[in-house]
């Protein structure tokens, strides 16, 4: 069937090459390139496709969906892909397993990274290609189900025995088992097993430990062992999460990972350089939550605004013929700050991946005083950002109106997988409260007068406020935003500082000053979005993509700022907010004619997105009574529900 023409004509008055700005926007040509490849090869390949669409399968169908196409899979990983690369890898898995989650999810994303990280050289020898071939099936076991935040807290013990040269692992009690590790109920054989170390009595704390947990043949647990799947989830139900607990179960000491910290044969512990050192496979994942978090907005987006060229809905002038619901001034208002945002995600998202790596070289050499910056940025990033794309996909599927609340279009699993972000690798207030710590102490070098040590990232706290210019542009914009994360900066350091010395414990003064503090955190993580995406523009060679760039950086920083208008009211006048209210709205009629692109340009396949609404053609209406017909629902006309008790009901209404 051929392309809707609503589409062709949207795709016509782009004026830039899809191609050119998927360059920009995946970091490279070269890998831009590399994702068309893998995604053109896979469509090649039947067995990758759904055996039926999955919103229509059961969880066990969809685990079990997911398992064969890992299958198939294996069969091709080093003809589609380098497989030393990362980025193809998830571009393949995003590909083929779509976001509802698989048993492979948490190998690659926290399991291998954990063994990178903390293993040994020796045990990587050991664990690290078994893992890399997929021998075994690993996941990340942390969370308890007493415990999720507070680390400190967790109860599964590892104990040393010194006369065996042993750790005996257990959960003491209900709240002790793991809960909710992805892959772990049904999966893996293998974990990483966070569990407090116990020499001599002395609870040094949470450590990582190698562990086996079902046989390598037979895949039942292993003796010892209880696991099994926690159940049905708000989305992601094509993983298993999982329980586990252990009974005086033995693990050789060789599997306590000892990179960092170590302990000997006589039981003599040696410290890591870094006392959170062991957290590194968290901060991993969260310096890439940036890039999928995007992603998932990206997804979202491309349905609606490509639905919303088809769709058509009322008049503006020309009564002849009805309007894209697109041409609306509220429908680009709902839908473009969030392209924008979706852009300044991904940006950030490769930025955070590239510290990341530089942190991990630098803490293999010893140097571990990056870390506490980086922990602070991914803390603030993965709890703005995440948010940000649950409003934003929110927002999308409102757009598609009735059908978007329809399965077909995909877009209330997007959100559910997505919002699930807001939860893992730290709940977003809590790591909102990371980062504001960092700030407080920020702010308190600044008052013992040691502005001239403060990184990069806040040295603007130190800085005078300094007035607006009234032709404002994008570092103008930024300005702004400086003024506001600083502003709320000193003052809810202030209320800390005010109520700890009015006789409050440090404790209670941080609780009662938290709101203002994690206002604080928002603010200074949007302003490092904002400079990033105004940086990232600055360095684009191609003009015609760097001036749709400049549009859409436009309708963000418009959108930004009188987004936090309350914070900026001692700053701006209000004829100064008018003036940004109407550049917003000419931004977006701006960006209007190459809105289709630039959600094209996320080159997102129809196979990964799975939506009737989304689909690259626009022939949404005649595959939407297509897909509702394949309902398993529509199998018979009479279902045996309706015989079995409707009939029988109305028959006995009639007596
Ligand atoms: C596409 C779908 C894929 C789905 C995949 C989903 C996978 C999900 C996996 C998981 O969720 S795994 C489990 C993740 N769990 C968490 O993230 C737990 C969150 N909690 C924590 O990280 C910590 O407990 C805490 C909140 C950071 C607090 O830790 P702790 O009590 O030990 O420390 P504090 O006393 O609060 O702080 C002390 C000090 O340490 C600094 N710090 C904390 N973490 C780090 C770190 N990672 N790196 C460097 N420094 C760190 C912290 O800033 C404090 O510094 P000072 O202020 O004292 O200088
Ligand atoms: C989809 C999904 C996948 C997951 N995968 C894994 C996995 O693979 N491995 C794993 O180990 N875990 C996993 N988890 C668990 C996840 O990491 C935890 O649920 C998460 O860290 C939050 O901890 P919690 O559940 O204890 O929340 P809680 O800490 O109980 O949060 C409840 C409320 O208390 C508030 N709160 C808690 N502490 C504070 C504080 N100090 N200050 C202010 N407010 C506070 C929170 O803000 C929140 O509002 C997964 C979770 C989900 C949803």
């Amino acid at each position: 069937m051929s392309e809707n023409p609503d589409l062709t004509n949207e795709r016509a008055s782009g004026t830039f090459e899809t191609n050119a700005m998927a360059a920009v926007i995946y970091g490279s040509e070269k890998f831009a390139q590399r994702r068309r490849e893998i995604t053109e090869a896979i469509s090649k390949i039947p067995e990758f496709q759904d055996s039926h669409p999955l919103v229509f399968m059961s969880r066990e169908e969809k685990i079990s969906e997911a398992c064969r196409k890992l299958a198939v899979l294996s069969n091709y990983w080093n003809s589609l892909i380098d497989t030393s690369d990362e980025e193809e890898a998830l571009h393949l898995y995003r590909e083929v397993l779509g976001l509802e989650g698989h048993p492979l999810a948490l190998h690659e994303t926290m399991f291998i990274p954990s063994l990178i990280a903390q293993a040994s050289d020796e045990q990587q020898e050991k664990w690290l290609g078994r893992a890399q071939r997929r021998e075994i099936i690993g996941c990340y076991a942390q969370t308890e189900m007493g415990h999720g935040t507070n680390l400190r807290a967790l109860e599964t013990t590892a104990t040393f025995d010194i006369s065996t040269r042993e750790f005996i692992l257990n959960s003491p009690t209900i709240t002790s088992l793991k809960w909710w590790p992805g892959a772990l109920g049904k999966s893996a054989n293998w974990s990483i097993v966070i569990a407090n170390l116990i020499i001599k009595e002395h609870n040094y704390g949470p450590h990582p430990f190698m562990v086996q947990l079902r046989d390598e043949k037979s895949h039942e647990p292993l003796p010892g062992i209880t696991v099994g799947d926690i159940g049905p989830k708000m989305a992601f139900n094509g993983a298993d999460n999982g329980f586990l607990g252990f009974k005086n179960y033995r693990i050789p000491r060789e599997n306590m990972l000892m990179r960092h910290s170590k302990v000997t044969s006589d039981g003599s512990y040696i410290k890591p350089p870094h006392a959170k050192i062991g957290y590194s496979s968290m901060v991993k994942v969260r310096s890439r939550m940036a890039m999928d978090q995007g992603l998932f907005l990206a997804s979202a987006l491309v349905i609606a605004v490509r639905y919303s060229a088809v769709r058509r809905q009322g008049y503006l002038e020309d009564k002849s013929r009805e309007v894209k619901v697109l041409d609306y001034q509220t429908q680009q208002h709902r839908l473009f700050p969030s392209i924008a945002r979706a852009y300044a995600f991904i940006f950030c998202g490769f930025e955070t991946i590239r510290l990341y790596d530089q942190l991990l070289i630098d803490v293999q050499n010893g140097n571990t005083s990056g870390m506490a910056d980086l922990h602070a940025l991914t803390s603030g990033l993965k709890s703005v950002v995440t948010y940000q794309t649950g409003e934003g996909i929110e927002q999308a599927r409102m757009a598609c109106g009735g059908h978007g609340y329809s399965m077909a279009s995909y877009i209330s699993e997007i959100y559910g997988v997505a919002i699930g972000g807001c939860t893992y690798e730290g709940e977003n207030m809590v790591m909102l409260l990371q980062l504001a710590r960092y700030l407080v102490k920020s702010i308190e070098m600044i008052q013992n007068g040691k502005s001239r040590e403060l990184g990069p990232m806040v040295a603007y706290l130190a800085e005078n406020e300094s007035e607006i210019d009234l032709n404002l542009g994008p570092n103008e914009y930024l300005k702004v935003f400086e003024y506001a994360a600083r502003n709320q900066t000193w003052r809810a350091t202030e209320k800390f500082q005010k109520l700890r010395n009015s006789g409050m414990s440090n404790e209670e003064a941080w609780n009662q000053a938290s709101v203002e503090l994690t206002r604080a955190s928002r603010l200074h993580t949007r302003l490092y979005i904002m400079s990033t995406f105004i940086n990232h523009v600055g360095s684009i060679v191609d003009q015609k993509v760097k001036g749709v760039l400049i549009d859409l950086l436009n309708v963000h920083v418009t959108y930004e700022v009188m987004d936090i208008g309350i914070y900026v009211q001692g700053l701006l006048s209000s004829n100064q907010m008018d003036l940004i209210r109407n550049q917003l709205y000419v931004s977006l009629e701006t960006i209007r004619p190459n809105a289709v692109s630039l959600v094209d340009s996320f080159q997102i396949s129809d196979m990964q997105l799975r939506s009737v609404l989304g689909r690259r053609d626009g022939n949404v209406y005649e595959n939407l009574f297509k897909w509702a017909k394949s309902s398993p629902l529509n199998k018979t006309d009479v279902l045996p529900s309706v015989t079995q008790y409707l009939k029988p009901m109305m028959e006995k209404s009639k007596l």
